[in-house]
């Protein structure tokens, strides 16, 4: 088969309930074990992942910094250490199950650059959660003590949010680029990428989406498919009522008429269908799929996954 294939891991894919390092890294096993069976069909890997739960659970630590000894780390430096943390355990995670699948190959994690505009509207305008989620009493007495946004998250309860500007370019690409044509896996704009501005690359208060700057990603290495691996195997119309209806093959214009009805929640499903969309109109003989981590091993089956076209 041997397609170039940029696969972004949703949240589930390396923290369930558990937010410890072991639990994470439990999870990035079962990750990386789904990852290697499309090694196995001669498929080239360049993974990307989110770190929304990890990069918010860092902030708070941050509360506890002491300002002369012992400084707190701004958000772009708490985005960096969250590439190198999951990077860390998932790039373990895959040597170990490559090893057991019998397949020699390096894996590699890029700390990952990604430029924005600083004048990008998002800047005024925090939409990324972040973090624990809380009540609305609590999210209230957080607002009221620390002076940060909060919002409901499509449902699941209360989350901080932050800024959450649009990808332009990868400063790494080529790089990331070049270990690919070297056979190699990479793990690379994890938590969306640290978000800089500027020829001098200075770092700024944001999260980018992971699924933005992965079809960004895709789009400039030239990837021949864009995988987005999340908590459902399907995109629904109608998510969550009764007349709740799986989308299997979708074209970009059917998707873009069920996006402006309002099918998808803004900070969870809407991310990944606007990223597709993107990815597949800048590579139109490409195709994006957005489905679950268990169903990984079975794409190409019919009904398996969203699969997205023009
Ligand atoms: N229209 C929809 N179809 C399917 N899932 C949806 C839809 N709208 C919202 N969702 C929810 O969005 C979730 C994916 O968003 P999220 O969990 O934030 O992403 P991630 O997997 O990247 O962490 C799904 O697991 C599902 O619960
Ligand atoms: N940075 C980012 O998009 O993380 P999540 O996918 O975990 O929200």
């Amino acid at each position: 088969m041997n397609k170039k294939i940029v696969v972004a891991l949703g949240g589930n894919a390396i923290l369930s309930d558990n937010a410890s390092a072991q639990s994470q890294q439990e999870a990035l096993i079962k990750t990386a074990r789904q990852l290697v069976e499309l090694v196995k069909k001669g498929n080239q890997l360049i993974i990307s992942h989110g770190n929304g739960p990890q990069v918010g659970n860092l902030l708070l630590q941050q509360q506890a910094a002491d300002s002369k000894k012992n400084p707190a780390m701004p958000l772009d430096t708490c985005v960096a250490m969250t590439q190198g943390s999951i990077g860390y355990w998932l790039t373990n995670a895959m040597i170990k199950e490559l090893k057991a699948a019998g397949i020699e190959k390096e894996v590699v994690t890029v700390v990952t650059q990604v430029l924005v505009d600083e004048h990008d509207a998002a800047f005024k305008n925090p939409t990324k959660p972040i973090g624990p989620f809380l009540t609305k009493e609590e999210a209230q007495e957080q607002m009221t003590l620390t002076g940060a946004t909060f919002k409901e998250d499509a449902g699941r309860g209360w989350r901080k949010v932050v800024a959450s500007p649009q990808p332009t370019m990868i400063v790494e690409y080529k790089v990331i680029n070049h270990l690919v044509e070297e056979d190699m896996i990479t793990i690379s704009a994890g938590g969306g990428g640290i978000p800089v501005v500027g020829d001098e690359l200075r770092g700024v208060e944001a999260v980018i989406d992971k699924d933005y700057a992965s079809a960004k990603l895709a789009e400039l290495v030239k990837a021949d498919q864009l995988i987005i691996l999340t908590g459902v195997a399907n995109v629904a119309i109608n998510f969550g009522q009764e007349n709740e209806e799986k989308l299997e093959k979708v074209s970009v214009s059917e998707l873009e008429s069920y996006k402006e009805e309002g099918h998808f929640a803004p900070g969870s499903m809407l991310p990944k269908i606007e990223a597709a969309i993107d990815y597949v109109n800048n590579n139109p003989s490409s195709q994006a799929v957005i489905t679950s981590l268990e169903n990984l091993a079975f794409l190409g089956n019919k009904g398996v996954g969203t699969i997205i076209s023009h």
